[in-house]
């Protein structure tokens, strides 16, 4: 283990924190990092070990599901107010037709659990104002529909009781409220907004305090004017959710700094205790290398751009399941989590293309998981056939695109040798040492009809064989 991680880690010191510029060269902020390099603490490294997770984006605009008058809105299914342009108080009627019959959060959690994801991110609050839970501050809640019932609640004992982490999605802004600005242009912005900070402050610490459990917070509606001026109240809120729940962990997207920088401050240091930019995007293996440098979750859409649930999936390309699981393993290959977004109906059921999705990376992750908990960034040259992931001294290679050679190419860091077995079955692989620190790895002469997973022992030995350079 020494070996591996000795020459792990002298690949990895030349890629440490960006370049600390000379003190005197730093910008002095008062809002901006709170820390340099990632955070190491237990709860941190959960968040880090869990790397996939689900996003479970439920709200009224799951009753409409993007259709409003008869019109069909090709837009994202939960902006269905923005673009039919539905005031507040005509849209929230919405609230007496939420009855979900079909609502079951132990059958939630299940499916959860069968799909193998280790954290689920709820919306607690989307845009629109609605809340999943009975929040005293705000009279649009599940409290005030025929359901009644806390459905937040329900959803965090039955994902917590399988195991599972819950974490909260926020949207700072919030459409409903009155006082809510996209910018400060006179006095009045000024006093309505410092309202809106005190009313948001109050629901924060409501969640916090009515589910303890709960593991992090993912700020949403954070891009505008409004919250850029306001960097000091980013700072202040992911300080009030730290001191309130010690271990929660706080995304970047909730952070502007002195001078209204978001994500990473006027410095280049990020806030907060992952980036969260990667939405429906994935760092390139090559070019994006750096990424591997800070804690990050990307989060994805089976729709091009549904997040929220719309009755018409044929208005864009949907995703298959493979094309799904590609993308989970990008990014763990590349030190990052994955969010795999589900839009429930407004009856509380999942759409059949969300069940089946679910129990395809499942099945897949009950034989190949060991490539993708726990596991991070290897280190070794990306190859065309897939991807690479490392957990301690193993290097397992997720193989995608089996070439015609039969043979996956393996470059190794100087002076290793591998040896190579399959995850599923654990049959050893024919290696051959084809130049300096190159080699190939047999595609299995039965090729898998799903993608599949070769684990590599890396081992320090000086090979025999000599190489002469060309002279060029
Ligand atoms: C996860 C997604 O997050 C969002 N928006 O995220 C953004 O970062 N939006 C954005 C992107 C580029 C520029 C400005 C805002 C929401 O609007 C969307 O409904 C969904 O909840």
């Amino acid at each position: 283990a020494f070996i591996f991680l000795s020459l792990f880690s002298v690949g990895m010191a030349a890629q440490a924190q960006p370049k600390k510029l000379p003190a005197d060269l730093e910008i002095p902020l008062q809002y901006g990092a709170d820390r340099l390099g990632k955070r190491q603490d237990a709860a941190m490294q959960k968040f880090r070990d869990n790397r996939l997770g689900a996003f479970i984006h439920w709200g009224l605009y799951a009753i409409p599901g993007g259709e409003w008058n008869g019109k069909v809105y090709k837009g994202a299914a939960e902006w269905l107010k923005s673009w039919a342009k539905i005031s507040s108080d005509e849209w929230m009627k919405l609230m007496d037709q939420w009855n979900p019959e079909k609502f079951n959060a132990k059958a939630w959690a299940k499916m959860a659990k069968q799909m193998g994801v280790k954290y689920v991110k709820i919306t607690t609050k989307h845009h629109e104002g609605f809340c999943l839970w009975p929040s005293k501050y705000s009279k649009y809640t599940v409290a005030q529909t025929p359901y009644k019932k806390d459905i937040l609640g329900e959803l965090v004992k039955a994902y917590n009781d399988e195991g599972i982490d819950v974490h909260f999605y926020f949207s700072v802004m919030d459409w409903s409220h009155p006082d809510w600005r996209y910018d400060i242009k006179s006095k009045e912005d000024e006093e309505a907004m410092a309202r809106f900070f005190e009313f948001t402050d109050n629901q924060l610490r409501e969640l916090a305090e009515r589910y303890p459990t709960v593991k992090d917070f993912w700020f949403d509606g954070t891009w505008d004017a409004s919250i850029k001026k306001n960097g000091w109240w980013t700072a202040h809120a992911e300080k009030m959710l730290k001191e309130l729940l010690p271990g929660v962990t706080i995304n970047s997207r909730l952070r502007a700094d002195d001078y209204g920088k978001r994500h990473f401050d006027s410095n280049g240091h990020m806030m907060g205790d992952y980036e969260s930019g990667y939405e429906r995007r994935l760092p390139d293996p090559v070019k994006d290398l750096k990424v591997t440098r800070w804690d990050w979750e990307a989060c994805m859409t089976v729709p091009e751009n549904q997040w929220g649930y719309h009755k018409d999936w044929s208005l864009s390309y949907v995703k298959t399941p493979v094309e799904v699981l590609e993308r989970v393993v990008h990014a763990v290959s590349m030190g990052g989590n994955m969010v795999v977004n589900f839009g429930p109906q407004g009856d509380g059921d999942f759409r059949p293309e969300e069940k089946e999705l679910a129990a395809y990376i499942g099945s897949w992750m009950k034989k190949n998981g060991e490539c993708i908990y726990g596991c991070d960034y290897a280190g070794f040259e990306k190859q065309p056939w897939g991807y690479y992931t490392r957990k301690g001294d193993d290097v397992y290679m997720v193989v995608f695109n089996p070439p015609y050679s039969r043979h996956l190419v393996v470059k190794t860091p100087g002076g290793t040798s591998i040896k190579a077995a399959q995850v599923v079955g654990g049959k050893e692989v024919k290696v051959e040492e084809t130049a300096r620190n190159e080699f190939n790895v047999d595609v299995p002469s039965a090729l898998p009809d799903e993608p599949f997973v070769i684990k590599l022992k890396i081992e320090k030995k000086q090979s025999g064989k000599t190489y002469r350079d060309a002279l060029t």
